[in-house]
């Protein structure tokens, strides 16, 4: 059986790129997806709006929704403190595999933990099984439609604190209008929207930052 696009991506790291050097897992993704294959990784555009709001937040405790192929992991965890670690959470077991390789290659792999499940049914469980208290940074680049209700779920397990940052990708392409509706008209979250493109494109897409202001 032939193979597939993600175990392409895989490929062409594990062959091209510098191993322990996650900005060659970048790069090497990014060229890769610009020229062969067009891949759903935030990309460098949008890569860099990532950078500067985590760099600015210094997070302890990440947690991304969708972990895909690691792009944005090791985007993330590349920039963070020695103690600091993110949690991925993926659903699809060929995507949590991949994902798990090409972190490695990177290097970034002793900050990572990838959690393999639906975030409805993860989430609940950071508290007691993964050891959070609260998350410092939440990155929601998995399915649009649950964009809302997971940033929901993650309000009612406490896993949220005055000051907590969401970063949510593609708010323009594909779009997450109900996750938009929901916290741009919530007094709970202090919003902006980072105008960009979509990774590899020439068509329009933004990031919603969203920080949390606490429960009352
Ligand atoms: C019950 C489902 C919700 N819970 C979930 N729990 C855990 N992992 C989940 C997940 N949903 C989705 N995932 C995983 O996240 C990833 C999904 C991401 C969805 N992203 C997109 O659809 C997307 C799509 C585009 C896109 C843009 C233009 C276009 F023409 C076609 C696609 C661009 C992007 O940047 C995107 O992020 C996969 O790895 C999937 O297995
Ligand atoms: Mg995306």
């Amino acid at each position: 059986m032939d193979q597939s696009k993600e175990q392409r991506i895989l490929n062409t790291v594990s062959y091209n790129a510098i191993k322990g050097n996650p900005e060659s897992v970048l790069d090497c993704i990014d060229k890769y997806c610009s020229k062969s294959e067009w891949a759903m990784n935030v990309g460098d555009e949008k890569g860099l709006i990532l950078d500067k709001i985590v760099e600015e937040t210094n997070p302890s405790v990440v947690l991304e929704l969708g972990t895909y192929c690691g792009y944005s992991a090791i985007r993330i965890a590349r920039l963070l403190k020695p103690k600091a670690r993110l949690l991925t959470i993926e659903f699809n077991p060929e995507f949590a595999s991949i994902a798990k390789e090409i972190i490695e290659i990177a290097g970034v792999n002793d900050k990572v933990t990838i959690l393999e499940g639906h975030s409805e049914d993860i989430i609940p469980q950071l508290k007691k099984k993964y050891e959070v208290e609260k998350l410092d940074f939440v990155f929601l680049d998995h399915w649009k439609e649950r964009y809302a209700p997971d940033t929901i779920l993650l309000e009612e397990c406490g896993l949220l604190r005055k000051g907590s940052v969401l970063l949510a990708d593609n708010i323009i392409y594909p779009g997450a209008p109900e996750f938009i509706k929901y916290i741009r008209n919530n007094k709970h979250f202090e919003c902006t929207t980072f105008l960009s493109h979509l990774e590899y494109m020439k068509v329009e897409d933004a990031m919603e930052k969203a920080v949390y202001l606490g429960p009352e």
